[in-house]
């Protein structure tokens, strides 16, 4: 049976996702953080590993496309996107703290900052903390029920941990939602169809020239291949050296994209296939 790598512990929004990978037979694995989720993977200790990499409010998730791009030689076999609402949790005994009281609110960087309105306006003199993900925020608040903390999180994640709702819904955005990417050395058998199909490319630039992007981005435009996201990122070889993390927005086909590819590299750019994949698009339930 396959197994998964995930940011745990248990009642993450990274196990939401990992539960709606479309595969019948798979076991969860929980691991403290986003890079021990892809060495997991990488070093054969699980079959895949899922991991956040852009959110609506936030964008990218820097960690997880740093050590995708750079630490380890995974590639992508699917697109989750899972809708996002954070709720804000205490323990029993803090039920009806007044909100002036709350002395922290702890919880993931991402969530933190999808909920920066609400804990300005809402919590003005509370310590936000940041935690390695929303589950263990929530655990932390759970074991500690006599202190008069609180943390944004998962309401599944929640009930787990047997806190207790405050307010729900705090994400500034209603349509807030995340992509998770499932990656691994081996491709799983039996995903099922998908309506939409992505492919991602990381580019980096040869040298760097006036025009440089202009010319990586026209192999793509007068191919009529679409892009759906292009991101930047240091190559950590030097300040204001990049590597650019190109989606577009089909799967890849027998000759334009290949093509793209081939013209990229004759140009002196490096590039790298990072996969062709099924985007699924899932309920939070
Ligand atoms: O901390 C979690 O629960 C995660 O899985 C990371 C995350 C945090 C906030 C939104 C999406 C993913």
């Amino acid at each position: 049976m396959p197994t998964i790598a995930y940011l745990g512990p248990p009642g993450s929004f990274s196990e939401a996702a990992a539960l709606k990978v479309p595969l019948p037979d798979k076991t969860l694995v929980d691991y403290p953080t986003i890079p021990d989720v892809l060495e997991a993977a990488d070093l054969g200790h699980t079959t895949f590993a899922i991991i956040p990499i852009e959110n609506a409010i936030e964008g990218s998730v820097n960690l997880a496309m740093d050590w995708l791009i750079h630490e380890v030689r995974l590639m992508i076999f699917a697109e989750i996107v899972l809708p996002i609402a954070h709720g804000l949790y205490v323990a029993p005994p803090q039920r009806e703290t007044p909100f002036p009281q709350i002395e922290k609110i702890f919880s993931h960087g991402q969530a933190i900052a999808q909920s920066f309105r609400f804990l300005r306006r809402t919590f003005p003199h509370a310590q936000v903390e940041p935690t390695l993900s929303t589950s263990e925020a929530l655990r932390l608040v759970a074991e500690n029920p006599d202190r008069p903390w609180a943390a944004l999180g998962h309401r599944r994640g929640a009930e787990r941990y047997g806190l207790v709702e405050r307010i729900r819904d705090v994400q500034d955005s209603p349509n807030n939602a995340t992509r998770f990417l499932l990656v691994g050395h081996t491709p799983p058998a039996g995903l099922p169809p998908s309506e939409r199909k992505k492919t991602t490319l990381l580019v980096t630039l040869g040298r760097d020239f006036p025009g440089a992007l202009s010319q990586v981005l026209h192999c793509f435009s007068w191919r009529a291949i679409n892009l759906s996201r292009i991101e930047s990122r240091p190559t950590k070889r030097r300040l204001g050296s990049y590597v650019f993390y190109i989606d577009i927005d089909r799967g890849v086909d027998d000759v334009l994209i290949p093509a793209a590819m081939e013209e990229l590299r004759a140009l002196g750019h490096e590039v790298r296939f990072l996969g062709s994949y099924p985007v699924y698009e899932v309920d939070d339930d």
